[in-house]
């Protein structure tokens, strides 16, 4: 089922901060705090047979959901054992709910972390501001069966980096939304299953914060369906650059725009046109110039740079510019220092190497360095990768994570920026294209029957990726 875009909100550690701290106004801490730890505990009895467990509690709240979780599996009958890793604050919440423990609590857990079927991580969550030390990590490495609180200790909540080590989990519950760092890379390696629960936090709270960043489904976008009145035109115009000596790119590009419901595909050759009009009779290959080719108002949306040489570029994308045609920008327009010729486009797509070479490092946040690039070209930025970051240049950003390493293939780059193109020219908005195409993307490639597909096995799936993207 679709879910509504407030459902899809992924909340930074210090938004959640603000969202607890509006809720403690009507439900006590104390009292979050016990349903967190019952959420945990449900998860965790609908998974795994009575066994022993040993749970590591850290100072924080993250350590008081934790002793919760203790107090109801040992109610349930499991043998639990609890190592305090650092001592709550005196009086805290935690304090409280760390009296209500009245088991077995082990100093050095370091020989029997081994030996235990379960170990849970209730030892940093939302809090974590430094890097594990060694002794945690020591003992973390030892663990076998971890099921993680909120997130795994060591995976930093907004980036997904692993701040010194984290411990690979089974499963994760985390409360309310789910964070950026469960879904970034490397940090969606360490979460396992991943389960969000409500404690009683009302969705309401959401207005307290400014959420600018959202999971990648459907529900943050709605893609166009058939209607009666359709023809090619409204469908939408899809033209492509297609390059003298590369020509399979833009032809990639064509057959995948065509496959998503372009209503017309056109490409503009720059070498040999025989050659693209002998790749798909439903290709129009122009015959005119780039001039006569661009006097024709319905043609709003180009892709330039798949296949592309840097002079071809530097000869075409001014004069798309010039022209205040929709531009989609990938592959040979990512040249070093071309950032200011970037800003007449509407989309680019550049994967991590591109991206780097055209605005410098990333600095372990994807999430802010595609931001920045959007804010200062003017475009929506598909920073693409496993973890797949689009940024529009207002602040919003999605992380995509339906996908999967089908789509490493080569001219899987191509495709996309048909796609996108194609959801451009039947009227979505920058954002919506390449927040939906790079979803049906990836929906192309799970609707392949192996593991293998190439870039044109993608195309033929790109029709159905398309309408489950509409339901
Ligand atoms: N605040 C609330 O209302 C609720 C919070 N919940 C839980 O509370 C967690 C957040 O709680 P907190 O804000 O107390 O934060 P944490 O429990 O994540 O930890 C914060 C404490 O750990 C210390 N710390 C952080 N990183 C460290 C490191 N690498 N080495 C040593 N010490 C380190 C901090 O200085 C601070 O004292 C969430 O992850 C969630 O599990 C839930 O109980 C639901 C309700
Ligand atoms: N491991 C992966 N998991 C998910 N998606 C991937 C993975 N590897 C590559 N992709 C996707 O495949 C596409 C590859 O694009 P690109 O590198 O430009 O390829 P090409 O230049 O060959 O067309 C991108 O959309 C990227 O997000
Ligand atoms: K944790």
């Amino acid at each position: 089922m679709t879910k509504q875009i407030s459902e899809l909100a992924l909340l930074t550690p210090s938004q959640m901060n603000d969202i607890d701290r509006e809720a403690a106004k009507t439900t006590p801490v104390i009292q979050l705090m016990e349903n967190a730890g019952w959420a945990v505990t449900r998860e965790i009895l609908k998974r795994y047979k009575p066994c022993s467990v040993l749970v590591l509690c850290g100072p924080g709240n993250n350590g008081g959901d934790g002793y919760v979780v203790a107090r109801l599996l040992a109610k349930a009958g499991w043998p639990v054992y609890v190592t305090a890793i650092a001592k709550p604050k005196m009086r805290s919440d935690v304090a409280r709910v760390a009296g209500q423990w009245t088991g077995t609590v082990i100093s050095n857990s370091a020989s029997y972390i081994e030996k235990v079927g379960l170990v849970i991580d209730a030892i940093f969550g939302a809090g974590l501001n430094k890097a594990l030390d060694l002794e945690i990590t020591n003992l973390l490495r030892k663990a076998k069966h971890v099921v993680a609180i909120d997130i795994p200790s060591g995976v930093h909540g907004e980036t997904g980096q692993i701040m010194g080590y984290a411990p690979h989990a089974e499963l994760t519950v985390t409360f309310f939304r789910a964070k950026p760092g469960h879904y970034l890379l490397p940090g969606r390696e360490y979460v396992g299953e991943l389960v969000v629960k409500d404690i009683g936090i009302s969705s309401n709270t959401l207005s307290k914060t400014s959420t600018r960043c959202w999971l990648n489904e459907p529900g943050l976008w709605k893609i166009p369906t058939h209607e009666i009145t359709d023809y090619k035109y409204s469908r939408g115009i899809v033209s492509i650059v297609g390059g003298s000596q590369m020509t399979g790119a833009a032809k990639l590009s064509a057959h995948a725009a065509l496959n998503t419901g372009a209503g017309l595909v056109h490409i503009f050759a720059l070498g040999s046109a025989d050659c693209y009009s002998a790749s798909s009779p439903c290709f129009i290959v122009d015959k005119d110039s780039l001039e006569i080719a661009l006097q024709d108002s319905r043609r709003k949306i180009w892709v330039c740079g798949p296949g592309l040489l840097p002079e071809e570029v530097n000869e075409i994308l001014p004069k798309l510019v010039a022209a205040k045609v929709k531009i989609i920008a990938d592959a040979g327009v990512f040249q070093s220092n071309q950032s200011e010729l970037l800003k007449g486009a509407s989309i680019i797509t550049p994967h991590i190497g591109e991206f780097k070479r055209v605005f410098g490092d990333i600095e372990e946040d994807k999430v802010s360095a595609a931001r920045l690039a959007a804010q200062q070209t003017g475009c929506v930025v598909v920073l693409k990768g496993a973890d797949t970051v689009i940024a529009s240049p207002d602040g919003r950003v999605a992380i995509n994570q339906h996908a999967s390493s089908q789509l490493a293939t080569a001219g899987s780059g191509d495709t996309l920026t048909g796609i996108i193109a194609t959801l451009l020219a039947s009227g979505l908005s920058e954002w919506e294209s390449a927040c939906a195409g790079v979803w049906i993307h990836g929906e192309a490639g799970f609707l392949c029957e192996h593991s293998w597909p190439t870039a044109e096995d993608l195309a033929q799936n790109l029709g159905n990726a398309r309408d489950n993207a509409a339901r």
